[in-house]
């Protein structure tokens, strides 16, 4: 039970905001497009493939941390008395971990509030491990699906852009398409009716 439900919704809700970022930037899914098929042609995807698909990384790592799925992780309780930056907190006070505050920090970010690939790109458009990248918690206790979430992530995302192109219905503009999520624990996109043409 504790692995269907902390591992369904959140890797649904991010491939669901992947394919809203598509529909709504095409540039840059044209070339999540073109590097797929540059590297991977029509055979199907590996989770290998992912080291040479560093563009493909980065637009999954941004969507994740634009989205910021979880926003206050899940909270936790001291067991000891500690003193953090300053901050005497008390042994069994509650403590909600602000992973937004992380993913959106000024600091951080080239542009921490838009949707970049450049975040996770160097000059050479190689992807670039960053610290700040948290969306999955730090620590003992930080998401024990991690590495399951990402090769999901990874899998039906690269096969689905590699047959489908996402684009907004008729008669929507991808302005139209609105980022703001619906509230919860958990941040779902607000509902959306996207096309999916096929590239056959
Ligand atoms: C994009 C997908 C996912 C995201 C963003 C995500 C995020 C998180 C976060 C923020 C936590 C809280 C960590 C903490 O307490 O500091 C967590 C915990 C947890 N996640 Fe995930 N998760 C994802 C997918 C999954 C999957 C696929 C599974 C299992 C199949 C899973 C299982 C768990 C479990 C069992 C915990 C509790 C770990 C513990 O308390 O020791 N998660 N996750």
């Amino acid at each position: 039970m504790n692995l269907f439900a902390a591992g369904t919704d959140t890797t649904g809700n991010t491939l669901q905001w992947c394919l809203l970022f598509m529909a709504k930037y095409p540039h840059f899914q044209d070339q999540v497009q073109a590097e797929l098929s540059r590297v991977v042609g029509s055979r199907q995807v590996r989770v290998e493939d992912r080291m040479n698909l560093p563009y493909t990384d980065a637009v999954i790592h941004e969507t994740q941390r634009l989205a910021s799925i979880v926003p206050m992780s899940i909270p936790h309780k001291t067991s000891r008395d500690v003193t953090f930056q300053g901050y005497f907190i008390k042994e069994g006070t509650t403590v909600f971990p602000l992973l937004t505050s992380v993913l959106h920090d000024e600091n951080e970010w080239e542009s921490p509030h838009t949707f970049n690939p450049s975040n996770f790109l160097d000059k050479e458009g190689k992807y670039i491990r960053r610290d700040a990248f948290m969306p999955f918690s730090a620590g003992r206790r930080v998401c024990l699906g991690e590495s399951l979430a990402r090769m999901e992530l990874f899998l039906f995302f690269t096969s689905l852009l590699q047959h489908f192109r996402f684009t907004p219905p008729p008669g929507v503009t991808e302005d139209e398409l609105d980022l703001t999520p619906a509230v919860g624990f958990v941040l779902a996109p607000s509902p959306h009716e996207l096309c999916a043409v096929s590239h056959q």
